[in-house]
């Protein structure tokens, strides 16, 4: 990779609580190298259609503190088409950019390998709630949402409560369980309905609120990961079979807003950084990643090429033995 000059940053796919953290330390770290930065906006929409702003240090200052992303995000279908993918490519040569920085989850990292294909540098951050990116530990947004969810939940568990029902709290997270996880352990809920252990019967779930009713318990809370199942048609069959009253909660967007909690300011912050110091080294196509709880990179084809289906197996056992 030839000297970098100028360079993008752009934030891609659902906006995640952390990634103007990433922008900020991208900024400022580019500026301390003398590296020139544009925003784009909409993620790879604004790419395509070169909708951009200069970005300099005033801009980013205060922004650490604000949810969602001040360079907005799209889902683009156009960038799944190689002509628009090639239209982007040849916007950033003819506005002198050397490299770009794309902040998002796996779906734009996906997106990043073919973008590769048109000759553009690009060094990827992970950020979704979602927690979904294989070969990071962390993905930027991932400690907002999850504290955001068992604030909610603590809420919804004092209604329930109080007239004795059965709350079933449907979490995002799309095909990965980590938000309904930790909101659900944090939240002591009865149980905990995860993608990656779903084998398609609610009976375990069902008999043991049923055991609990016999004992005499007086309310009830089930988690449910968005990738399983309706969260409706569950609290329906729970109401159905146990004769508890039972109602539904979808969380839905409010798990993407509000402002980033300190540790994704600071992994924002770190990541951000990171992706500067890459591209100070001249190496290109890289995705910043956590392990062991320390910065590394990846090829972005090795990435993607990682899955990682498991749940850490003692938190998913410890958070059975918890709800028993
Ligand atoms: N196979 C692909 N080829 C080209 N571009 C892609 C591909 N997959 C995804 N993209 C681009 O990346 C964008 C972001 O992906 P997606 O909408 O899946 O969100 P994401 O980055 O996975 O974030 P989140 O996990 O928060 O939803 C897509 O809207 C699309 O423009
Ligand atoms: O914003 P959209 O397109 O409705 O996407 C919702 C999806 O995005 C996520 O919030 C991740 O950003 C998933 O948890 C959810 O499935």
């Amino acid at each position: 990779m030839s000297e970098i000059k100028k360079i993008a940053v752009l934030t891609s796919g659902g906006d995640a609580p952390g990634m103007n953290s990433a922008v900020r330390a991208v900024v400022f770290s580019a500026n301390n190298l003398g590296i020139e930065v544009v925003g784009v906006l909409r993620g790879y929409e604004g790419l395509i259609d070169w909708e951009t702003v200069p970005l300099g240090l005033d801009d980013v200052r205060n922004i650490n503190n604000q949810g969602g992303t001040i360079l907005f995000t799209s889902r683009s279908e156009r960038f799944l088409d190689q002509k628009y993918r090639h239209i982007a490519a040849e916007n950033l040569r003819a506005h002198d950019v050397d490299a770009v920085v794309a902040i998002g989850g796996d779906g734009t990292l996906r997106g990043a390998i073919k973008f590769k294909d048109e000759g553009v540098d690009i060094v990827c951050i992970p950020g979704t709630i979602d927690r979904d990116v294989a070969c990071s530990e962390y993905t930027l947004g991932f400690d907002t949402a999850a504290n955001t969810a068992m604030e909610a939940i603590d809420k919804i568990r004092d209604s329930s409560v109080s007239h004795g029902r059965c709350s079933v709290v449907e979490v995002m997270g799309r095909k990965r369980g980590y938000i309904a996880l930790w909101a659900g352990m944090a939240t002591s809920a009865d149980a905990i309905v995860l993608p990656e252990k779903w084998d398609g019967n609610f009976d375990y779930i069902i008999n043991a609120l049923r055991k609990r009713h016999t004992d005499g318990r007086n309310s009830y809370l089930v988690v449910v990961a968005e990738g399983v199942t309706d969260a409706g048609k569950l609290a329906d069959l729970i109401q159905k079979e146990t004769g508890i009253e039972s109602r539904v909660s979808v969380l839905g967007y409010i798990q993407r807003g509000g402002q980033p909690t300190a540790k994704d300011r600071m992994y924002g912050s770190l990541m951000g950084a990171y992706a500067i110091e890459i591209l100070r080294q001249g190496r290109g196509n890289r995705i910043v990643a956590i392990k062991n709880d320390i910065l590394v990179d990846y090829d972005i084809a090795e990435a993607i090429g990682l899955h990682n289906n498991n749940l850490d197996s003692f938190q998913y056992q410890l958070s059975l033995m918890l709800a028993e």
